[in-house]
């Protein structure tokens, strides 16, 4: 007898056990399954899987870029000023592209570290995630996938480039973009035109479907600059490379990136150089730097250092951007900020 008069079978001690177990497994498996299935994924991510996701990301935010222009639904308002004072618009596009590109990247690896230009202060649940499918061009380009260490991964987005632009309805200007960076390196660049529904993707030692240009002239170069924060540039590049210098102003740092690169459309600009002097961020140029540097181009300060898209959004110390030239000799002839 027990102290309290009642009588303990062990059978019936180990079976209630059993059942309690049971009780608490079905109650939490879920949980249990999901920490597994995020501490195997935390370890490493693919960087092809990561390149096709980003495709993926940068075509469905696009389709929002367009949806929204179409139904002139833009809701445009002002998020604040940049440090020269222009408005710094928000609208309906940027932010419907914002919630298909993060949580597309966030529900498919959610250890990854994903900084969107823009935030969702509504937090709506969009539940989408990817299918692993990678596209027969990709596969065809890159035949092995590549592991690298979730924690040494940033990824940038930018959910809706030339903004501006867009409130102007200068659609050709417009690009959606994803960047991979490992610690810091840019390693994958996605520009993905909405309009034109054209999409350029690379990934450093890996491929691309875009090549340079055949020719650029190195001697008097066209270059290429903001329409809507130009601060100096036009002075500064005719410091550097003449007064009859030929300057084309356009929106969208995704816009000018592709203007330097054998880009399958008749009415996209041609330039040689690509230079900005003022403040600019990370999400805005990650993706253009990691298709140069793939293409064998560069993307510098414009001192010639190179950029760390590791740690804060800020790129200060404006960009150069070239290819198939000189890149070192360029940055000598530019004049001191
Ligand atoms: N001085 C500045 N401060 C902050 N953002 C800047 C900037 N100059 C350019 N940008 C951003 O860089 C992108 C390209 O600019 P531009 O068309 O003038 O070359 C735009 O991105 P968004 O449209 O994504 O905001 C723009 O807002
Ligand atoms: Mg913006
Ligand atoms: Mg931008
Ligand atoms: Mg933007």
């Amino acid at each position: 007898m027990s102290p309290m008069g009642i009588r303990l079978s062990p059978l019936g001690v180990i079976i209630f056990c059993l059942l309690g177990l049971g009780v608490i497994y079905h109650l939490y498996s879920g949980v249990i399954a999901n920490r597994i299935a995020s501490f195997r994924q935390a370890k490493t991510v693919d960087l092809r899987e990561l390149l096709a996701l980003s495709v993926e990301a940068a075509v469905l935010g696009g389709q929002e870029v367009k949806r929204i222009r179409e139904e002139n639904a833009l809701h445009e308002k002002s998020k604040g000023k940049t440090r020269e004072g222009a408005k710094e618009m928000l609208t309906t596009g940027d932010l419907f592209s914002h919630r298909k590109m993060f949580n597309l990247i966030r529900n498919t690896f959610p250890n990854l570290q994903v900084n969107s230009e823009e935030h969702d202060d509504a937090s709506v649940h969009e539940t989408s995630v990817w299918n692993h499918v990678i596209p027969e061009d990709i596969r065809n380009t890159i035949s092995e996938s590549r592991e690298v260490p979730t924690e040494s991964i940033t990824v940038w987005i930018d959910p809706l480039d030339a903004t501006q632009e867009y409130t102007e309805d200068l659609r050709q200007y417009v690009t959606t973009m994803v960047c991979v960076a490992v610690d810091g390196v840019p390693v994958i660049g996605v520009i993905h035109k909405p309009f034109s529904a054209y999409t350029a993707w690379a990934l450093v030692d890996g491929g691309s479907n875009i090549k340079a240009r055949t020719s650029y002239n190195e001697k008097s170069p066209q270059i290429i600059v903001s329409r809507s924060h130009a601060g100096k540039v036009k002075a500064f590049a005719q410091k550097a490379f003449g007064n009859d210098t030929v300057i084309i102003p356009a929106g969208g740092a995704g816009y000018k990136v592709l203007s330097l690169l054998d880009i399958p459309d008749e009415k996209h600009e041609k330039a040689d150089v690509y230079i900005h002097v003022t403040y600019i961020k990370k999400w805005d140029i990650c993706a253009g730097n990691a298709l140069l540097k793939a293409l064998g181009g560069h993307m510098t300060t414009l001192k010639g250092e190179e950029i760390d898209y590791a740690g804060s959004e800020a790129s200060e110390g404006g960009l150069v951007a070239s290819i198939n030239m000189n890149h070192k000799a360029l940055v000598d002839k530019l004049p001191n900020m």
